[in-house]
């Protein structure tokens, strides 16, 4: 990644939250949320569908008022100061619709404020140049987000709120739209998305905060939630032994590789656990005991998914409202 030479450590964060609750009708869907978000950061809300994170961002944009705790959005009370910060904060939220008939160009025409950019550069800078006379109905899904990203930039905020950006589009739509995210992250943007995307967090965000049951679960890179929930390297396969004898030797020398945690036999596979290096080393061991690459030779990497499905699954207590 990028350096990001605006970002300063002594810096107050751009979203500073501390306590935050939010009940709807008796049921607390977010419970004592803590979240900092610093000066240049991406950073990305995940969880299960009804973790709370829209109603936390939303009470972040002054769309709702939270129970009680505090929530400051470059050092301002989002409910206190909306109009303010409406000026400061990039929005794309979840279902963002345009007037089917407005053109592009009459769209940024309308969005811009006085702290607006130069709308024709970011037109540019997002492939949207020769769009400018086109409606919005006309649009693909992603040139639509790329659109909603346009004019949540235009008036140059200093922080940027995506929620559920790449919703619905197709696989290049969204290679499409992360590109743009980059561009925003590698440019020193501070952003908060809210994504069900696994993959785009774990390529666009330098730190992921995973919800569930209105908490925060744990927080870290997506390396580091991948390292601590995601389980090890699995690494499965046929072993083609020709006696018991030979079937124990194997299971005891894969055992003894460097990194390997676990060997058990599942039905006629052969499952080594442990870290990455275990690929590197199973497949030495296969090469120079002679044997072929067993043709179900099976490699699973833990990813991000693996990480919050296992964050999930850890159980919480059921709770009221006070
Ligand atoms: N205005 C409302 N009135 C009552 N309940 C609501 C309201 N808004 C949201 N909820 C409920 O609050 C819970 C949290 O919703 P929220 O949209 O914040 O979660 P989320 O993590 O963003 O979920 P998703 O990923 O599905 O968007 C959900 O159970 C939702 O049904």
């Amino acid at each position: 990644m990028n350096p990001r030479p605006d970002t300063d450590p002594h810096d107050e964060p751009v979203i500073a939250v501390r306590g935050l609750t939010k009940s709807y009708g008796g049921r607390r869907v977010v419970d004592h949320l803590d979240l900092e978000v610093h000066a240049g950061e991406v950073v990305g809300l995940i969880g299960a569908n009804g973790a709370g994170k829209t109603t936390s961002v939303e009470i972040l944009q002054g769309l709702r008022r939270q129970d009680s705790g505090e929530a400051r959005v470059l050092g301002l009370d989002p409910h206190r100061d909306a109009d303010r910060l409406r000026q400061l904060v990039g929005s794309q939220l979840q279902s963002s619709g345009l007037p089917d008939r407005l053109r592009v160009g009459e769209a940024v025409r309308l969005f811009a404020g006085p702290r607006a950019t130069d709308a024709d550069r970011l037109l540019e800078q997002f492939g949207l140049a020769h769009r400018r006379r086109y409606p919005f109905a006309g649009m693909s899904g992603g040139e639509r987000q790329r659109l909603f990203l346009v004019l949540a930039l235009l008036n140059r905020p200093r922080l940027v709120v995506l929620d559920e950006l790449t919703q619905g589009l197709d696989p290049a739509a969204r290679r499409d739209v992360w590109e743009a995210v980059a561009q925003l992250r590698d440019g020193g943007t501070t952003v908060l998305l809210v994504t069900h995307e696994l993959a785009e967090a774990a390529a666009l965000c330098e730190r992921v905060v995973a919800m569930g049951d209105g908490r925060v679960l744990d927080q870290g890179t997506p390396h580091e939630l991948v390292a601590r929930h995601g389980g090890g390297v699995v690494v499965a396969f046929t072993e083609q032994a020709r006696s018991d004898a030979e079937r124990a030797a194997a299971l005891q020398q894969l055992n003894g590789l460097p990194g390997v945690t676990g060997v058990t036999r599942e039905g006629d596979q052969l499952v080594v656990r442990g870290g990455r290096a275990v690929i590197a080393h199973v497949g030495a061991w296969l090469l120079t005991t002679g044997r072929p690459v067993p043709p179900d030779l099976r490699v699973h990497v833990p990813s991000l998914e693996d990480a919050l499905l296992t964050l999930l699954d850890t159980p919480t207590t059921v709770k009221d409202a006070a």
